[in-house]
């Protein structure tokens, strides 16, 4: 395993009932980066991230943490290795700050613990028991709980799922220090700005294999495509459009009024639109022409249909 690399994942394959829902996927994450994996609802992100915290065992495959097995070798790997579960994992009848104080103790040289309170914002919530406390504030509890051992490796499933926008940056921020500090960081998310914001790779997943991966401006640098986002009225014929715009043009209707116009957008292109839409009276209050983004380019890789 090369230096620099914390988790090296090989043919990884695993079965429930006889169906692999990973099936032979190859991840790296190294240390002091942030390694994103996006995919679709039961692409087997979680399944994959467990397999590296010793919480499932491969059919098939090779994990190593760290250079270890983190099954056969989980007792060597604990003080080594952070776990934020996407269910919080946590005791629920014990009061927050006696579970971090509880998961402290157990390290030889934890992070202050009134510090990691203070930071987010745990202190207000401190003497309510897991059971009691939010999704959001379970979130945060199990993040400081995650990181109170100074590990070197931290596996986050989807971190900041249902928090409120100030608890993410602060979470956002802490992530970052980590890779900073030389942690690797291997998260899952659904969030494109998370993985945009924080990943200094990013790796998708759908049916149980790596599809895509790179850095996110790798990702999102495909040929001259750029994509034009228009609002204006709703419920327009974008059959109509794409013929009037005569070119492979990919346009669809997100959400309502929201249309995107995907392909080798030019000056042409948009005086051709713009055109259009004045024949039919309809008024485009907003319309920008830029790169693709990581939303744009996880939806090309995995489809619309939903999981
Ligand atoms: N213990 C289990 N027994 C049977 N099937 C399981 C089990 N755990 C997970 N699965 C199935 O494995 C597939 C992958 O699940 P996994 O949780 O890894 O997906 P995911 O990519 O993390 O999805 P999400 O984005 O929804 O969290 C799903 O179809 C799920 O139903």
């Amino acid at each position: 395993m090369p230096a620099t690399s914390a988790v090296e994942i090989s043919g990884l394959v695993k079965r429930y009932d006889g169906r692999p829902v990973v099936d032979g996927l190859d991840l790296v994450a190294a240390r002091g980066q942030v390694t994103a994996v996006l995919g679709p609802n039961g692409a087997g992100k979680t399944t994959t991230v467990e397999c590296c915290e010793g919480l499932r065992t491969a059919d098939d495959g090779q994990v190593r943490v760290l250079g270890l097995d983190p099954v056969g070798d989980a007792r060597a790997l604990r003080p080594r290795v952070g776990v934020m579960l996407q269910d919080g994992g946590l005791p629920t009848a014990v009061r927050a700050r006696d579970v971090l104080a509880h998961v402290a103790r157990m390290y030889a040289a934890p992070r202050p613990v009134a510090e990691l309170t203070e930071r987010l914002g745990i202190d207000a919530f401190a003497g309510t028991t897991v059971r009691r406390l939010s999704g959001g504030q379970r979130q945060r509890l199990a993040l400081a709980a995650a990181i109170v051992g100074r590990p070197e490796v931290v596996f986050l499933d989807e971190p900041s799922a249902g928090m409120d926008p100030q608890s993410r940056r602060v979470v956002w921020d802490l992530v970052a220090e980590l890779r900073d500090e030389g942690v690797a960081v291997l998260l899952t998310t659904h969030l494109m700005d998370e993985a945009e914001r924080l990943a200094d790779r990013v790796v998708v997943v759908d049916h149980g294999r790596v599809i895509a991966q790179g850095t996110v401006p790798e990702l999102v640098a495909s040929a001259d495509d750029r994509t034009l986002h228009l609002v204006t009225t709703p419920d327009l014929p974008v059959a109509e459009l794409t013929a009037a715009l005569g070119g492979p043009f990919a346009v669809e209707e997100r959400a309502a009024g929201s249309y995107t116009v995907a392909g080798p957008v030019e000056a042409a292109t948009v005086a051709a639109l713009t055109a259009w839409l004045a024949d039919r009276g309809a008024l485009a209050t907003r319309l920008t022409v830029g790169r693709r983004t990581l939303e744009d380019v996880f939806l090309d890789l995995t489809g619309r249909e939903l999981r």
